[in-house]
């Protein structure tokens, strides 16, 4: 589908972060704030959601028109070589968040003031956004952005993240309905 990447530099947390406009955006644009996941997002792993929500992203943001904000917060903020470290904390029978407190790290270490203003930037104020995460809805309302609507993704569960999607209902408040998906 054709889509236009933009970058930006210069925002409250100094880092490259992108937007990828899909579809024809209108006054009050579907958005997505994916949060970069190497593991899920380029090598298919099967150990979280990201994958399959970054193309179910994708997929409605292009019938609906919108952005997909592509945030470069690795591991919840944390990077790559911490998830790794947390993925064998895990391994040893951790939850996703406890192994990152077991690392010296905060549950979610991940700000949205860099969406709000990338929003902005774009002419935005007004959004239906594509989570299930209330940290986002409340962040993103806290920084003046309008939530008209709040949609969940898909549920996308297998044998290998089921304990993962669990950790973020039970103790992340996600709206996961994990049991109607059979899992
Ligand atoms: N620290 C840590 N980060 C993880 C782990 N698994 C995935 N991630 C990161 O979590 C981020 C995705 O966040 P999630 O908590 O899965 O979902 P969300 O974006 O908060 O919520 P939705 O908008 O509903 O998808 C990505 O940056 C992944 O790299 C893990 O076990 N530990
Ligand atoms: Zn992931």
């Amino acid at each position: 589908m054709p889509a236009e990447l933009i970058s930006f530099h210069g925002l409250a947390d100094r880092r490259e972060h992108l937007a990828v406009r899909i579809g024809k955006p209108g006054r009050v644009p579907l958005v997505r704030l994916h949060s970069e996941c190497l593991t899920g997002d380029v090598f298919g792993s099967l150990r979280c959601d990201c994958g399959p929500q970054l193309h179910e992203a994708i997929a409605k943001i292009d019938r609906a028109g919108g952005y997909l904000l592509y945030l470069r917060q690795e591991g919840r903020g944390i990077g790559l070589y911490n998830k790794l470290d947390a993925y064998r904390l895990q391994d040893q029978g951790l939850d996703t968040f406890a192994a990152n407190r077991k690392l010296g790290r905060a549950d979610d270490e991940r700000d949205y003031t860099v969406a709000a203003q990338m929003l902005r930037s774009l002419g935005v104020d007004e959004i239906d956004l594509l989570t299930n995460n209330p940290d986002k809805v409340e962040q993103l309302r806290g920084a003046g952005i309008v939530l008209r609507s709040v949609f969940s993704t898909d549920v996308h569960s297998n044998p290998d993240n089921y304990r993962y999607l669990k950790a973020k209902v039970v103790e992340a408040r996600h709206a996961i309905e994990l049991e109607r998906a059979g899992s």
